[in-house]
């Protein structure tokens, strides 16, 4: 296979992906940024009664024609303690914020516009309105009322709206299951010391970060060695566990240890590319078998890193149901950059504000592909198309924020 366009793999790879439809239900602890599935109906009214809204008296408004009143306090009515009884001619009921109003009253006045000369007497000092700091039942919602539209992106707030609606789990869609195998015999867990000829397994977790912010479900499938069964068996895992998409780090050049491609094909992955014109890249191969997409990600970091931006997040943001945002926007070059060949050249950069307050892409100074430091440090891709012209400071370029 002949190295195939950027553009043109990442719309092979965009064909037919469409927002999974799967339905799950998760608990309020974890539902933010969760797209509600269906219409929340709510289960409960809230207020349940009439609350207080104010700490002072219930009483009835009819008693307070004139200036200061006194009133019999027959009780008292706190939040989650009710007073039972009824409020009469001339009563009141010392009620704090929150407590149901008792019967008979209608109104609330707020402790500051009294006075209590003695613990059975108060002295209202101004007259109320009827309804005055009462919220009335199912003055925010009311039971069997949609409280949230079926699509929308839960928030904070309306996280709290669905459990005071009477909510403990809440449908949403399901997020795209993508699961992250890192290849290689010479890989071990972070945190484990590596022996001779050993490397820590760090580009997987990077992706995860990658497939979490585009919306995707990230599941780790750990380390798998360059060994054909093991990766046919965790290929047919993932099948099994009805995964969407399953991504390879590693293993995707053309040495004798690069299994990715023929292991995948035996397992009856069909493979739609091998090979993008794209630097660092360019092994980055893509397929499917059924409903299970395949992306096999090359191995060295900024390899994996710069090959996810660009097309595994796109792909988990369609998947997620999610607009994708437009990745190329323009710049100002900062430094000179050299003539490119036949491969698009994404250079690790950083983004600066001049004086003029143009955005100016400043390459960094080391480019190969397996330096994860000098990847962190980096804001930017600045975007070298192929065959492009030698490049002087203050040209036009374009350029891919990395989040
Ligand atoms: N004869 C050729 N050799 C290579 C070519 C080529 O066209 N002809 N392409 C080169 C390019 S470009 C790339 S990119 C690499 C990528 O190849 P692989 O996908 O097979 O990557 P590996 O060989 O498995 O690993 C490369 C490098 O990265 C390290 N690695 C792998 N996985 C991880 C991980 N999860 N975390 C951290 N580091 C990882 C691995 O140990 C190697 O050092 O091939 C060139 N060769
Ligand atoms: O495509 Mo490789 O990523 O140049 O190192």
């Amino acid at each position: 296979m002949s190295l195939l366009p950027v553009e043109e793999a990442l719309a092979r790879l965009l064909t037919d992906a469409e927002p999974v439809r799967r339905i799950e239900q998760v608990g309020l602890d974890a539902l933010a940024g969760r797209r509600l599935a269906g219409d929340l109906v709510a289960r409960l009214t809230q207020p349940a009664f009439d609350a207080s809204a104010m700490d002072g008296y219930a009483v009835r408004a009819d008693d307070l024609r004139s200036a200061a009143t006194e009133l019999r306090v027959i009780g008292e009515a706190a939040a989650g303690a009710a007073f039972e009884g009824t409020v009469s001619a001339n009563q009141a009921v010392r009620i704090f914020t929150g407590a149901p109003v008792p019967a008979g009253a209608d109104a609330v006045v707020i402790q500051e516009n009294t006075e209590r000369p003695d613990p059975s007497t108060v002295i209202v000092l101004e007259p109320v309105q009827p309804g005055r700091h009462i919220r009335p039942a199912g003055n925010d919602f009311q039971a069997g009322k949609p409280v949230l539209a079926d699509g929308v992106v839960l928030s904070p707030a309306s996280i709290a709206l669905a459990a005071s609606a009477g909510y403990d789990f809440v449908p949403v869609r399901a997020r795209p299951g993508i699961a992250i195998v890192m290849t290689g015999s010479e890989l071990v867990w972070p945190g484990t010391r590596p022996g001779p000829s050993q490397i820590v397994a760090s580009n997987g977790f990077g992706i995860a970060a990658i497939v979490e912010a585009a919306g995707g479900d990230a599941i780790s499938y750990g380390i798998v060695p360059d060994d054909r069964a093991a990766l046919r068996q965790v290929f047919e895992n993932a099948r099994a566990e009805g995964i969407d998409v399953f991504v390879t780090i590693g293993g995707a050049s053309v040495g004798e240890h690069d299994l990715v491609a023929p292991v995948l094909r035996e397992c009856g992955v069909e493979l739609d590319f091998w090979k993008v014109a794209m630097r660092p890249g360019k092994p980055l191969m893509a397929g499917r078998h059924e409903a299970m997409r395949f992306l096999g990600l090359p191995g060295n970091p900024a390899s994996s890193l710069v090959t996810a931006e660009l097309f595994l997040r796109p792909l988990v943001e369609r998947l997620a149901g999610r607009p994708s945002r437009p990745r190329y926007e323009t710049g100002t070059l900062g430094a000179a950059v050299s003539e490119n060949d036949h491969r698009a050249d994404f250079m690790r950069a950083t983004i600066q504000q001049d004086d003029d307050g143009r955005t100016v892409l400043m390459p960094l100074a080391r480019q190969d592909s397996s330096l994860l430091s000098v990847f962190a440090t980096a804001d930017a891709l600045l975007v070298r198309p192929p065959h492009a012209a030698a490049g002087q400071p203050g040209e036009t370029c374009e350029f891919v924020r990395l989040a």
